[in-house]
């Protein structure tokens, strides 16, 4: 059943999604708390990008309901959802930005479709968010191909922060970066969570972002929401694909236990 939480700023119930025949999501309930990290796990094809585009609305459902920011998206108008859309920020998986587009445009792309605002407004809005991501000014004008998987990623991010967004979706932000490039990442991501006081919803694969940047998991499982909570209630769960995930050998070392 659901975990009601009364800051939901995510209330997904019980969402069913299918392509053909194939079930992904099978009455899939989620809350995603006001303010915090959740890492959403489970595994490899289960249907963690599913929901995500489900959620966005790129992807139809056969059932179910979905409110951000207390909407709910199937009954709103489409001023209203644009309003909401206004409000999120998405990074997808392996950074994807438009390839044929520099720095520069891919960050303001998102600006330009929602504001009227001015080219020297544009331009400074991407500076700040360059500068938020840790990047220099001087990238602007460099194509996607002309930067590394690390920049690629913070870009992405950047692109993801224009509007000033309260919810941020990450899909496997961490995905192709080294140890040391994807921790610098999770530090950036709780970063600007806390001072800009962002919700986050990540689909990640990396132990180490759920340990160090998540406040919260949830596991995705035969389409469902298998358990939700702490690192320490995962770890403690008796179920096998959280004992194997979570108490492993990949599990012991980033805890660094014998
Ligand atoms: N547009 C689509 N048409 C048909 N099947 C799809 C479509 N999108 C996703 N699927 C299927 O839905 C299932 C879940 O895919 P999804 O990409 O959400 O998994 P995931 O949990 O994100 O996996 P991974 O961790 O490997 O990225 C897969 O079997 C996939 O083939």
């Amino acid at each position: 059943m659901p975990e009601q939480a009364d800051d939901a700023i995510i209330r997904v119930r019980d969402i069913t999604v299918q392509f053909g025949k194939t079930r992904v999501l099978d009455g899939l309930n989620l809350d995603v708390r006001r303010g915090e990290i959740l890492g959403f796990v489970g595994p490899s094809g289960a249907g963690k990008s599913v929901l995500t585009r489900t959620i966005i609305g790129l992807v139809p459902k056969v059932s179910g309901r979905i409110e951000v920011f207390g909407v709910d998206l199937d009954a709103a108008s489409s001023g209203q959802r644009r309003a909401v859309e206004r409000r999120w920020g998405i990074l997808f998986q392996q950074g994807a930005l438009f390839s044929s587009l520099t720095v520069r445009q891919n960050i303001q792309f998102p600006v330009r479709e929602y504001l009227r605002v001015s080219q020297r407004l544009l331009d400074e809005i991407m500076v700040a968010k360059l500068v938020m991501v840790g990047l220099k000014p001087e990238v602007a004008d460099r194509y996607p191909s002309e930067l590394s998987g690390g920049m690629i990623k913070r870009v992405a991010l950047a692109r993801a922060l224009a509007l000033d967004p309260e919810l941020v979706f990450l899909d496997e932000p961490t995905s192709g970066l080294d140890p040391i490039g994807a921790g610098d990442f999770d530090e950036l991501v709780r970063t600007l969570q806390r001072t800009l006081g962002l919700t986050v919803f990540m689909v990640t694969h990396d132990l180490d972002s759920l340990y160090t940047a998540c406040d919260r998991i949830a596991v995705l499982g035969n389409g469902k929401i298998i358990a939700a909570g702490s690192i320490a209630d995962m770890r403690a769960s008796q179920h096998p694909w959280l004992q194997q995930y979570f108490n492993g050998k990949r599990a012991r070392a980033v805890v660094a236990e014998p």
